[in-house]
């Protein structure tokens, strides 16, 4: 593990932002904390950068501190910097031995080559951000922490952030923070799930959606739909039948493996004019919600 924390806590007075985090990042992994408002991401984070002092337990970082970089969620820079000074500043700062043209590197890569010689007041959003990252890795930190990375961004400006993240898989290990369980489900191969300053799960998120999931059907038919539902919930291997609207029914099942089976004779049944038909995808976002309701 690249991380690990054990019986973490973090009070605010009387208030506990942390309440006993065993955590466990293994190395390489792009780690997605999730959880709601207050859960206590940005604490834990601050925490494992040093910035602030847990009041109890331990945190153990493998690389040393120099190799761990964050990314706070709304970057600030001086306004009349360009992007390519923030940039060298940063390099000379974390790593003044790595050559000039790393810093030309992570311009190119996060896509500001051009707009390197603007002063920063002048930024988008998305382009702070990605200064913001390409400031971050540009010292080629082991460990990088980013706060909501891309949670403020238009689709745009997320999408060009995601990216860049991905691309650091292999070069470097991330744990990162957000509400935005879609863009976890992207980018991030272990997830951590915060509430309350509790892991309420943690490990890789094949095993959290397969473990979790209902196994389901999206079935979409011409309407009407009432029939076929009928149909469907007299049998003893459908466990629940749900009209989504008036083209698509969800139907859960004992198994998939029974639905494969049973599924195309049982909708010929209910005189079923199929449009689609499929397995429903296990999804982070309802998974979230059964276990942080
Ligand atoms: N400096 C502080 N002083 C007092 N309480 C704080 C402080 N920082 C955070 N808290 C409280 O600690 C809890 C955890 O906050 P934290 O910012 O870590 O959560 P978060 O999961 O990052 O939330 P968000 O998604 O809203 O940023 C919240 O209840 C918050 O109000």
């Amino acid at each position: 593990m690249i991380v690990e924390t054990r019986g973490l806590a973090k009070r605010y007075g009387a208030h506990p932002a942390l309440a006993g985090v065993d955590l466990a990042v293994p190395e390489g992994a792009v780690y997605g904390l999730v959880g709601p408002n207050g859960a206590g991401k940005t604490t834990l984070l601050a925490v494992l950068a040093g910035l602030r002092r847990p009041t109890s337990g331990e945190v153990r970082l493998a690389p040393p501190r120099r190799r761990v970089a964050l990314l706070p969620d709304t970057p600030q820079f001086e306004p009349w910097l360009t992007g390519r000074e923030v940039v060298a500043l940063a390099r000379r700062l974390v790593a003044p031995g790595l050559p000039v043209s790393r810093e030309e590197r992570v311009l190119a890569d996060a896509e500001l080559s051009a707009a390197a010689e603007r002063r920063v007041g002048g930024y988008s959003r998305g382009m702070l951000q990605r200064l913001g990252l390409a400031a971050t890795v540009v010292g080629e930190p082991e460990l990088l922490l980013l706060d909501e990375p891309a949670s403020a961004l238009d689709p745009a400006g997320r999408r060009e952030v995601l990216d860049l993240i991905a691309g650091l898989r292999g070069k470097a290990t991330v744990v990162l923070s957000s509400h935005i369980l879609a863009d976890v489900q992207e980018v991030c191969d272990t997830v951590g799930i915060l509430r309350e300053g509790r892991l309420l799960f943690q490990g890789s998120l094949p095993d959290l959606l397969v473990g979790r999931a209902v196994p389901a059907y999206l079935v979409r038919l011409r309407p009407p739909l009432g029939r076929v539902a009928g149909v469907l919930r007299a049998e003893d291997w459908v466990t629940g039948v749900d009209i989504l609207d008036d083209q698509r029914l969800r139907v859960t099942v004992r198994s998939l493996a029974e639905a494969e089976q049973r599924l195309p004779g049982a909708l010929a049944a209910g005189d079923a004019r199929v449009v689609s038909l499929g397995p429903q995808a296990a999804d982070l976002e309802d998974v979230f919600l059964e276990l942080t309701s």
